[in-house]
């Protein structure tokens, strides 16, 4: 659906050249959700307004639905364009517009009659809950109302694909859940396929089909969300998945603690508690399970212990090298004192 080949942007400013977006490759599959994950900076922005060249590449190509759109003529790209709705961290409504008005303004720039634009801003707002609010004005709307009222303008022509710049960065953790859900009913009604860029790892687990990490311009690591969660390569994707993964133990049962102190991971479809107690058995060692979730990530678990480890050093050591063969990462967090 979206195909970015060795995309680069460098801006020129008055300081010098700025490097934005580096030799960036990647594909979008038709009707999936596809995160983009980075710090500040790493180029996220600039690489998703490269998708509809609200950011004109310096080198490379954008290919939508097989198109190459730096080839286009201006009329034919702005015409391409109409296939791909926006939304952003900021909203962008008009605040002297009625909250019809703001969904009508898209239909009418996209030369849509006026006898067939009623109905359709109607089926929209319908469709992301906002019936009531037709006549409010955006400063009577809460944030997670207003993105509401961004998306069903960024749908109102029926784009095929559904940009997401940080779109719910500014909304608190129960109005993002909102959001993601409506964005994820989106994608399963309608096939539209979304790209969301977003610091938030949080939201690429809640509806991510597949995920980028970007550092410094570039994207530094690419797969399926799961298996980036289960088998994390790069130190920075590995420290965004802490921020989901991860709980604190208390400091005072870390200073307690005189074992080998170890975070084991798990697939969903392993029963780590089976390999834990198999382990217990063939080994003179004990172990205290100090803490134990499962994560989802979409639709698949992915379990986690905390795990004491107390024995002879030369028993904890044979026993962690048993459990590295059978569990998916192992990783010691304090060793015995
Ligand atoms: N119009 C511009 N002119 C000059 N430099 C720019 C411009 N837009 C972005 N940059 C630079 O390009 C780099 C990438 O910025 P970008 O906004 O794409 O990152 P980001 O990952 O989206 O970060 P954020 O989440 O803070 O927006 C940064 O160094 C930024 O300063």
């Amino acid at each position: 659906m979206i195909k970015i080949e060795n995309v680069s942007k460098v801006f020129k400013t008055k300081s010098g050249l700025v490097p934005g977006v580096d030799d960036v490759s990647l594909s979008v599959d038709k009707g999936e959700i596809y995160g983009i994950v980075g710090y500040s900076g790493a180029g996220k922005s600039t690489l998703l307004r490269c998708m509809n060249i609200l950011e004109r590449p310096t080198t490379g190509k954008v290919f939508i639905d097989g198109v190459e759109l730096l080839s286009l003529a201006k009329k034919e790209l702005r015409e391409a364009r109409q296939s791909m709705g926006m939304i952003f961290q900021g909203f962008y409504l008009v605040s002297s517009k009625t909250v019809f008005e703001n969904v009508t303004f898209a239909l009418k720039a996209a030369g849509v009659p006026k006898a067939k634009r009623k109905d359709r801003v109607l089926e929209l707002l319908e469709l992301v809950g906002l019936q009531d609010k037709i006549d409010d004005y955006p400063a009577q709307l809460s944030g997670g109302q207003k993105q509401r009222v961004s998306i069903a303008r960024a749908l109102a022509n029926n784009p095929k694909v559904l940009l997401c710049d940080e779109a719910t960065s500014a909304l608190d953790p129960g109005t993002t859940k909102s959001i993601l859900k409506l964005l994820k009913k989106i994608n399963q009604e309608f096939g539209i396929t979304i790209v969301i860029i977003t610091h938030e790892m949080e939201v690429v687990k809640e509806i991510c089909h597949r995920c980028a990490v970007m550092q410094d311009g570039r994207v530094i690591e690419e797969g399926p969300t799961y298996e980036i969660f289960a088998n994390p390569t790069e130190s920075l994707t590995k420290a965004f998945i802490q921020t989901v993964l991860n709980f604190e133990l208390p400091e005072k049962l870390l200073q307690n603690c005189t074992g080998t102190l170890m975070r084991l991971q798990f697939r969903g479809d392993i029963a780590g508690d089976a390999i834990v107690s198999d382990m217990l058995q063939a080994f003179p060692v004990r172990g205290n399970i100090l803490h134990g979730k499962v994560e989802y990530i979409g639709d698949i678990p992915l379990g986690i212990f905390i795990m004491e480890m107390t024995g002879e050093q030369s028993e904890v050591d044979k026993a962690i090298a048993y459990l590295e063969g059978r569990v998916n990462q192992l990783e010691v967090i304090q060793h015995a004192r």
